[in-house]
């Protein structure tokens, strides 16, 4: 099976954490952190900024590597590393998805997290991020 790499960005502020849901394809209406695929030549940090730029029309600092999620989808195997971020502009504006929500700790399963994403959400919780 194919495999994509993927970064995704755990955008944290005030406790709370981002989460946006996917506006098209197969995933449509889930739940995820958002970033995208690694391009050749680029570092995984570089494709976390330039994805967010896209997708958020803001900018982030990436500030350290949290967990790394794998999973098997029908079609392919996701490989996706995931930062924790701040942001560096209190703006946003949403390019690709249909909504989006701060969530904190009593709000971060009261999405629909697409499958691949419920590790990571673990793995949040276990570091403490909300
Ligand atoms: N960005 C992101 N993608 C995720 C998450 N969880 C998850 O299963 N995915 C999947 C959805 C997509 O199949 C793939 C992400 O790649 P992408 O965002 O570039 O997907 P895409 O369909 O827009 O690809 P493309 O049009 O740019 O080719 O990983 C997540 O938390 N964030």
């Amino acid at each position: 099976m194919k495999t994509i790499q993927v970064v995704a960005a755990i955008i944290k502020k005030d406790g709370k954490i981002l989460a946006t849901q996917r506006g098209y394809g197969d995933l449509e209406g889930g739940w995820e952190f958002p970033g995208g695929k690694v391009e050749p030549n680029e570092t995984p940090e570089e494709a976390l900024v330039r994805e967010i730029e896209e997708e958020l029309r803001t900018r982030i600092e990436v500030e350290s590597y949290l967990t790394t999620a794998e999973h098997d989808y029908e079609k392919f195997h996701l490989s996706m590393r995931c930062y924790v971020c701040s942001l560096v502009e209190d703006h946003m504006v949403l390019t690709e998805h249909h909504a989006a929500r701060w969530l904190d700790g009593e709000t971060i399963d009261s999405v629909a997290w697409l499958p691949a994403d419920i590790q990571v959400v673990e793995a949040i919780k276990a570091a403490n991020l909300v």
